[in-house]
């Protein structure tokens, strides 16, 4: 064999000069050309592979998510399209939604400029990199690049938006602040509009005025949640998983369930998303110009239990590269989570403890977050 095949071969690892070079991302590594093969550092574990040597939980199907038409939710059919929303919240804590009145040009724009922000130059993207959680702005790699022990084969752009926070995104690409800021609030628009649909499917909003009327005094009692979550927080992730030369040895991000009450996920044509469903990963297909739904953890609280909030991972793949972004909704960062005191009773006893997005951040900062291990460290159980 040459010297120069042998080199081709062998699989860089953390003693080769490219360990100076993780913390800058993995679209890096692959435009310098160190990735002929995965890097150790991105290697996970062998029963945590998208076709784990336990097969039997990898599904070979691909799976069609409960489709929910926005149309019927706002028009005549609401009460069949509730039933629909409840049962896609419950069963798979996802739905995928069409004809959501966001035009496919806000989307397609949004797809678009988000893929030109990642092929600017490192140097232009790097100057958003910090470690700190609560940052308006966080570029970075992985989930953290610097407490990850394995690294996910993705690169991330997270933006904190609040309209004040507008002047703190990237200026470049030039059109980047205006593109992101329509999305943003067509997003909102839209989240509120889905959640004011899933508080009626759970039976909340019914009876409005007249709680209002009774229980004025406690400021975060139901008939307030649409107001709070009208000035509620709102972050934005975009992704970008760029090819990979052995996908079964990584993935883009391994399995999490997200924090908010819902996340509005846009992505482009390329598969990679897989929830988890009935203790096997099934493939979400993409459908063009829709909306990929998913109940947050907040939501799972707030529901007493009742919707959930699934565990879901992505897959890279060998040909293409993948964007995606994610919109986060939930309560003001400064608000109590706590399960709906409607839907606690003699039957259904009080799941969770109240929680706040300060404790949610102590505690993703001091760890490396996988699965579902904060919601499930908000877990009251009774004997
Ligand atoms: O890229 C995807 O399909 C999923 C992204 C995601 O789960 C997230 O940003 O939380
Ligand atoms: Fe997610």
């Amino acid at each position: 064999m040459s010297p120069a095949m042998a080199m081709n071969d062998e699989r860089i690892d953390d003693s080769h000069a490219i360990e100076n070079e993780y913390h800058k991302g993995v679209k890096h590594l692959y435009e310098k050309g160190f990735l002929h093969k995965v890097p150790k550092k991105y290697i996970f574990p062998a029963t945590e592979r998208p076709t784990s040597i336990d097969d039997s939980n990898v599904a070979k199907e691909k799976l069609q998510l409960p489709i929910i038409d926005f149309a019927d939710l706002i028009g005549p059919n609401r009460p069949q399209a509730l039933q629909s929303l409840a049962n896609a919240c419950e069963k798979y804590g996802f739905f995928q939604l069409v004809n959501h009145n966001i035009s496919e040009d806000v989307t397609r724009c949004m797809v678009d400029v988000v893929g030109r922000f990642f092929d600017l130059p490192l140097e232009e993207r790097a100057k958003y990199m910090t470690s700190d959680m609560r940052a308006p702005v966080r570029y970075g790699t992985s989930f953290s690049q610097t407490k990850d022990s394995v690294f996910c084969w993705r690169d991330f752009l997270k933006l904190i938006c609040q309209p004040d926070y507008i002047p703190h995104w990237p200026a470049s690409p030039l059109d980047f602040q205006e593109v992101v800021a329509t999305y943003t609030q067509e997003t909102k628009h839209l989240f509120l509009a889905i959640m004011e649909a899933i508080l009626e499917s759970l039976g909340i909003m019914e009876d409005n005025q007249e709680e209002e009327a009774k229980e004025n005094n406690d400021n975060n009692n139901n008939n307030n949640i649409m107001k709070e979550l009208d000035n509620g927080s709102q972050m934005l992730v975009t992704n970008f998983y760029p090819p990979c030369p052995e996908p079964d040895l990584t993935l883009g991000m391994h399995p999490h369930s997200d924090y908010g009450f819902l996340t509005l996920l846009l992505q482009d044509e390329v598969e990679g998303l897989q929830i988890q469903f009935q203790d096997k990963w099934l493939t979400v297909q993409p459908i063009p110009n829709a909306f990929v739904v998913n109940i947050g953890d907040h939501l799972e609280i707030f529901s007493n239990g009742k919707y959930k909030s699934v565990l879901h991972r992505v897959m890279v793949n060998e040909a293409k590269s993948r964007v995606s972004v994610a919109s986060l909704h939930s309560l003001p960062f400064e608000c109590t989570v706590r399960p709906s005191p409607k839907l606690i009773d003699e039957e259904n006893p009080k799941r969770y403890m109240d929680t706040d997005f300060g404790s949610f951040l102590a505690y993703v900062s001091t760890r490396e977050t996988k699965k579902k291990d904060f919601l499930e460290s908000r877990k009251l159980t009774y004997t």
